[in-house]
């Protein structure tokens, strides 16, 4: 069977059509060929599958389409079952949707499955050193992740940028107020949520703010930020096709990749070269070193016992900043969605931040542990719309076996966490948006629980989990502490489209425009 999915145009400049239509079709009628002249021979030497043996489901190759890939997969496996074999052009991939197999992967047989493959965009990207996120796992690896979750995202880390992320809500907070009272708007939040992220990502890593406050114009950097995401989204032939790489040289999207790597590059160089040049008087942030300073600290003292380049500076600064700046804010837009689509949750966690934080100005970090119930409003959104829905892929280094079937070396894998969210075997009414489930559970997002994966699990886990959870609770408590909120136009909660965008990132379709009313006034 072959399932082709083939919508998506934005790539294709008009010249190139000509070209690649005919390589469609020679390709498709070419895997259509070989299934059927594979199976043809197996029926002629009768050889019904091993016991072992994964059945092959199909060729699927997905290039954008009208509906997220973690929804054709969830779609595929309620056919064919919680662990498949499909090939993504010539790449034999397993898909994971049962908990058993998804601890197999990511627990029991991590190491093996430690790896990612590496795609066209992240080469380019990440080409000059070890990503923390995109390279295979090894020595090297091991140590720039050991840099990161130690130097840059401890949990003594993440609380001394405290000051940062309160200052930066405050912003929010007298934006929003500014075009809910003063210019009598409605407020675009998917805007202003990125903006936040992204500034607050930018004052922890350079010490910088991307946008002037009281706008979410769009920066310089903040575009960037977004082309980089997409193009990790979009469709390369050679990901599919190795030898046919060449086809990303004429449709422009191997040139698109170099520019907006070189663009990425100047800005980190910049940045890292203000930063050695600035002495440490000048340096005036409000929370001492930010993660450039951090950075230029350890390779001035060698304190790690490894080399660090001006290479493997750039590279993590750019792991960080693609890893932590729409993944947080894509969760902020889901929660309000989901609290503006349900008032009773939405007065509920309402009230509880306004009894907890009483008369006080604002809510600050200190106040977040006593927000139980806007803990399992933030659980809920992440078990229902994981940002990342089928967590990064993975790639096997020996032969194994997962559930009894066998999994050759350099077979890649997804694990389908967006549908072990909502898998009705794990969750009563998977589909409601229900935080009291959360309600003396003991699931949690750290990755000991299969059905609720958001950050991942095992070696690959996320490790900007704190600072990313600690950015959404504040902004999220600060926003509803406020104001109320609602759809415009007296339009009912209900009617809130909550339709995903394809992509790389499990994001909202339309952006979310609400109205807001100040508590105070
Ligand atoms: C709050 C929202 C966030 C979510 C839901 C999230 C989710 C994820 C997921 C699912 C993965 C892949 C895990 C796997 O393959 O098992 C990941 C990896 C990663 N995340 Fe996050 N993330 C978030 C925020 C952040 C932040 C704020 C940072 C850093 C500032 C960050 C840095 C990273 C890095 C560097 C990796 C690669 C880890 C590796 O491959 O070993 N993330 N994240």
């Amino acid at each position: 069977m072959d399932l082709f999915l083939f919508t998506k145009s934005s790539f294709l400049s008009y010249s190139c059509i000509l070209l690649i239509i005919p390589t469609i079709i020679f390709i498709f009628i070419k895997s259509r060929s070989s299934s059927s002249s594979s199976s043809s021979s197996k029926q002629r030497r009768k050889l019904p599958p091993g016991p072992n043996k994964l059945p092959f489901i199909g060729n699927l190759h997905q290039l954008g389409g009208p509906m997220p890939m973690h929804r054709i997969l969830q779609d595929l496996a309620a056919k064919h079952g919680p662990i498949m074999h499909l090939n993504f052009g010539h790449h034999p991939t397993i898909i994971i949707s049962s908990p058993e197999a998804a601890l197999e992967i990511l627990k029991t047989h991590d190491l093996v499955f430690s790896n990612r493959p590496a795609t066209a965009a992240s080469m380019k990207v990440f080409r000059k050193g070890p990503s923390i996120g995109f390279s295979n796992y090894g020595e090297q690896w091991r140590q720039m992740k050991k840099l990161a979750s130690i130097e840059l995202l401890s949990t003594e880390r993440v609380k001394s940028f405290r000051l940062v992320r309160e200052a930066e809500t405050d912003i929010l907070i007298r934006t929003i107020h500014d075009y809910c009272c003063s210019r009598k708007q409605t407020v675009n939040l998917s805007e202003m949520f990125l903006c936040l992220s992204n500034n607050i990502i930018g004052q922890v890593a350079f010490s910088r703010r991307f946008s002037t406050e009281g706008e979410c114009n769009r920066s310089e950097h903040h575009d960037l930020i977004r082309e980089i995401i997409q193009l990790f989204g979009e469709f390369f032939m050679g990901d599919f096709f190795p030898s046919l790489g060449w086809v990303d040289v004429i449709t422009g999207m191997q040139a698109k990749s170099i520019a907006v790597f070189k663009r990425l590059d100047e800005f980190l160089e910049r940045e890292i070269d203000d930063h050695r040049l600035s002495s440490d008087d000048d340096h005036n942030s409000q929370h001492g070193e930010d993660f450039v300073d951090v950075l230029l600290e350890l390779q001035r003292n060698s304190k790690l016992g490894f080399p660090i380049t001006a290479d493997h500076i750039k590279v993590i600064l750019t792991d960080i900043f693609l890893a932590g700046t729409e993944t947080s804010a894509l969760i902020l837009e889901w929660v309000m969605s989901e609290l503006v689509k349900d008032s009773r949750v939405m007065m509920k966690v309402s009230d509880e931040i306004r009894k907890v934080v009483g008369n006080k100005e604002r809510v600050e970090e200190d106040d977040l542990q006593k927000l139980e119930y806007l803990g399992f409003v933030i659980n809920e959104t992440l078990r229902l719309h994981p940002p990342l829905g089928l967590l990064l892929p993975r790639e096997s280094t020996e032969d194994c076996k997962i559930s009894g079937y066998d999994v050759p070396k350099k077979t890649r894998v997804m694990v389908n966490a967006w549908t072990l969210g909502r898998d009705p075997k794990l969750w009563e009414k998977p589909d409601i948006f229900y935080p009291e489930r959360f309600h003396g559970s003991p699931i949690n997002y750290k990755g000991n629980y299969m059905q609720f994966i958001p950050f991942g699990a095992g070696r690959r886990i996320c490790p900007g989990t704190q600072l990313g959870i600690t950015t959404i609770m504040i902004a999220l408590a600060n926003v509803l502490f406020h104001f109320n909120w609602k759809l415009p136009n007296e339009m009912p909660g209900e009617n809130i489209d909550m339709t995903e965008s394809t992509g790389i990132s499990n994001r909202k379709k339309s952006p979310l425009i609400l109205m807001a009313t100040p508590i105070c006034c």
